[in-house]
């Protein structure tokens, strides 16, 4: 039995979040946990109201883990806060875990914060060192490197500050790209690029893309994936995901996990 562990917020709508990651642990056949960071009001709309726990709180859910049941991976998402970084990048060297996917999740698509800004410095210190592999999107790459990143060209050289940062491996995720017919991420190991594009899917239904996304590769490597491997995978299942979209809501209605198992919708 693999089993991951989700260092997230709640997202009430259930597209994003602690919900996104462990439906999609489920449908890739590892045993979700999660340590909840912050509660958040939320639908297909926005952010309504964001009511962050004590790093205390964060602390003691993810002991009540590590003492017990144990992760094979883990995955972190909207950690909103310094201190909560502080307590759970301890935490993650007290457990000695090293599958660490960090999604270092900013701001959310109608742009409610999920990380202060004074938080971006924290997390730069304390927790990428410890990851083995981030998935942030364009604006998150551009704000940790301060890079702004137009052309393929800015991808890399923001890929490699990061690796110059102490992070193993990155995914610079291309939802925020322009181009109107490829979705392409980039793939660094500190080696080579690789490009993972497939098409992209014209739809307001992508809410939640980049939680799914980075808890597909959290799940790959509970299961005894290689990054690579993991990383490949999880760029199928939120194509599956997103082409499966889930019209409900009245703005951007979440991505369907359920999809990459029903073959007709897989590439
Ligand atoms: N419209 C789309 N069609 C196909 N793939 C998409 C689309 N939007 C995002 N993706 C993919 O979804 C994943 C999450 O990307 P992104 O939307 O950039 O993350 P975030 O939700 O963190 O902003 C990436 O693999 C990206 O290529
Ligand atoms: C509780 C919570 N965590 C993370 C996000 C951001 O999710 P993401 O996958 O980046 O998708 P969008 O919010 O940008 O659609 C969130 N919204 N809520």
């Amino acid at each position: 039995m693999n089993k991951a562990l989700t260092i997230a917020g709640s997202d009430s709508g259930g597209g994003a979040g602690i919900q996104a990651d462990i439906k999609t642990f489920q449908e890739l056949d590892v045993f979700g946990m999660s340590a909840i960071t912050a509660v958040t009001a939320q639908n297909t709309l926005g952010v309504q109201a964001v009511y962050p726990m004590t790093s205390e709180a964060v602390a003691k859910q993810i002991e009540s883990i590590g003492e017990d049941i144990g992760a094979d991976a883990v995955k972190t998402g909207m950690l909103f806060n310094a201190e909560i970084i502080e307590s759970v990048s301890e935490k993650i060297k007290q457990y000695g875990w090293e599958n660490v996917v960090v999604d270092p999740v900013m701001i959310a698509k109608g742009g409610a914060s999920l990380l202060q800004a004074e938080a971006v410095h924290a997390l730069i210190r304390h927790l990428l060192p410890l990851s083995i592999v981030i998935t942030p999107n364009i604006p998150e790459a551009e704000a940790l490197t301060d890079t702004p990143i137009r052309t393929r060209e800015d991808k890399e050289e923001a890929a490699r500050k990061l690796l110059a940062l102490g992070v193993k491996n990155v995914v610079i995720k291309g939802g925020h790209d322009e181009d109107p017919n490829q979705s392409s991420d980039l793939f660094f190991d500190g080696t080579e690029f690789v490009t993972l594009s497939t098409k992209r899917i014209p739809t307001n239904n992508t809410h939640g893309t980049g939680c799914t996304f980075s808890a597909a590769v959290t799940a790959g490597l509970a299961n005894g994936a290689s990054i690579y491997e993991a990383v490949q995978t999880a760029k199928s299942f939120i194509q599956a995901a997103i082409k499966g979209q889930v019209p409900i809501g009245h703005g951007h209605g979440p991505t369907n996990h359920w999809a990459y198992r029903k073959s007709s919708h897989k590439e």
